[in-house]
């Protein structure tokens, strides 16, 4: 492969992660051994939050009159949207059962799980989004109590767009918890609430990590930290509309890379020219967390043709993936590893990340190579289940106690004898592998 860096990283998102994997496994086994207390010390530590844990009725309708209406019309909005997505993935879930061999009927069943707990990110923005795409996803998949948890503002608790957002989309509970100390809470069925068999949702390089831990006692819907995203243009890109979609991932956080990836060398040139403009005229915070992330993350990369910057696509797997470039259905079919596939300059990740149906939490840091984003699926478990007749039993007893003999199993071997011999008490069977 042929590819020219205009701009290459600094760091990677794995540069990082040794340091935050000890720092985050003292917090955990801290919370295991000493309970809701460290949790409320890591809260005070982190958060600066002495008030409440569980947000109490009161405190969560004063939040919702609190929030204009205006913002609960556009916070509707959205969830109706995402909820219909979901409520399509959920279509697709589906039970199956057939007769494997005569006699012998097995099916697939779909069990939502009974609790879930839905991490809403806040540390730095007020991901009002974010509840709506873990809580809304767990909701239509079935599961039968939703807790959340989000970062509380020193003296303030949860920001309120979040707490109406997390009340309309089905929070059964509201913790105001963020940090290493939500996740651990949720997980260890800390202040009277039910442990959550799976947890969901976005989160710093903390959050992304304590989950990655805890992962074999709950499950979690997948490795998402902080976020990427690569734009994919061509000479037909506009360089204002790149630019401007590449910077506006790029606030997310000092260590959010966003590439782009191109066959136009005047594009990239013309897109490069125009960032430091649009980082200048950010507002702090964001300002900084853009400059950081374009110095430090940031690749520019020149392709010789559309395959080459589709296989460069498919390597850094992006989370979110931009494409503004000709023929979107070529791209549609021939690209293979992301969270999310934008097509088209009419589109943008922004749109995703807040409104339009399918899910923002998403797989980071190459994640992408083996799993998709936060489903219905994610709250749901595939199960199996069989069934036979006597003649079914008799076919796979004979074939089952020869492969156990054969594998050193006799106990399970007995459990076919002993089936044969009540089923056909008239019978005798060659139950030992044929060729001794
Ligand atoms: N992948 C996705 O789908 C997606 C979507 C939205 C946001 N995000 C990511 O979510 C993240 C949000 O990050 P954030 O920090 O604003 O909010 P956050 O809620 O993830 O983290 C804030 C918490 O981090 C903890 N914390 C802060 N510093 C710490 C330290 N030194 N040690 C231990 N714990 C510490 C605090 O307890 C605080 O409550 C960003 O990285 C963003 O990119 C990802
Ligand atoms: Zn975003």
């Amino acid at each position: 492969m042929t590819v020219t860096y205009l701009k290459k990283a600094l760091r990677t998102a794995h540069s990082d992660e040794s340091d935050v994997r000890k720092a985050v496994a003292g917090m955990l086994a801290t919370i295991d051994a000493e309970g809701e207390e460290a949790v409320r010390r890591l809260s005070r530590q982190f958060d600066r939050w002495e008030g409440e844990i569980v947000l109490s009725d009161a405190a969560r309708q004063a939040a919702i009159a609190a929030v204009p209406e205006r913002t609960k019309d556009d916070i509707r909005f959205a969830h109706r949207n995402i909820r219909r997505f979901a409520e399509a993935q959920k279509a697709t879930v589906l039970d199956c059962s057939i007769e494997v061999i005569p006699g012998l009927t097995a099916g697939q069943k779909q069990i939502p799980v009974e609790a879930a707990g839905c991490y809403v990110p806040g540390g730095r923005y007020a991901h009002i989004a974010s509840a709506i795409m873990t809580i809304t996803t767990a909701r239509v998949a079935g599961v039968s109590h939703v807790t959340a948890c989000s970062p509380p503002r020193p003296g303030l608790g949860i920001p309120p767009e979040i707490v109406f957002a997390m009340d309309l989309c089905g929070a059964d509970a509201i913790l105001n918890l963020g940090g290493v100390q939500g996740v651990a809470a949720m997980a260890n069925g800390l202040f009277g609430l039910p442990k959550a068999d799976v947890l969901a949702g976005p989160g710093n390089q903390y959050v992304a990590e304590a989950k990655r831990i805890l992962y074999g006692r709950v499950g979690i819907d997948m490795f998402a930290g902080p976020t990427d995203s690569m734009v994919l243009a061509d000479a037909t890109a506009d360089a204002d509309l790149v630019a401007g979609d590449l910077i506006g991932q790029a606030e997310h956080g000092y260590n959010s890379p966003v590439w782009l990836v191109t066959t136009s060398r005047s594009l990239a040139e013309a897109v490069m020219e125009r960032v430091p403009t649009l980082i200048e005229a950010l507002p702090e915070p964001n300002r900084s967390s853009a400059r950081a992330a374009w110095t430090d993350y940031a690749e520019v990369i020149l392709c010789d043709e559309a395959q080459e910057m589709a296989d460069v696509a498919d390597r850094h797997a992006p989370e979110h993936l931009h494409v503004q470039a000709a023929d979107l259905d070529w791209w549609l079919g021939r690209l293979r590893a992301y969270g999310s596939l934008f097509l088209g300059e009419e589109t943008t990740v922004a749109f995703g990340d807040k409104t339009s149906g399918p899910n923002h939490v998403l797989p980071t840091s190459g994640a992408a190579r083996y799993t998709g984003g936060l489903s219905v699926h994610k709250f749901m478990k595939t199960v199996t289940w069989q069934r036979a007749t006597r003649t079914a039993a008799r076919d796979l007893a004979l074939v089952t106690a020869r492969i156990s003999r054969k594998e050193g199993m006799e106990g399970h071997a007995r459990t076919a004898d002993i089936r044969l011999a009540r089923f056909f008490p008239d019978e005798t069977f060659d139950l030992t592998p044929a060729d001794e």
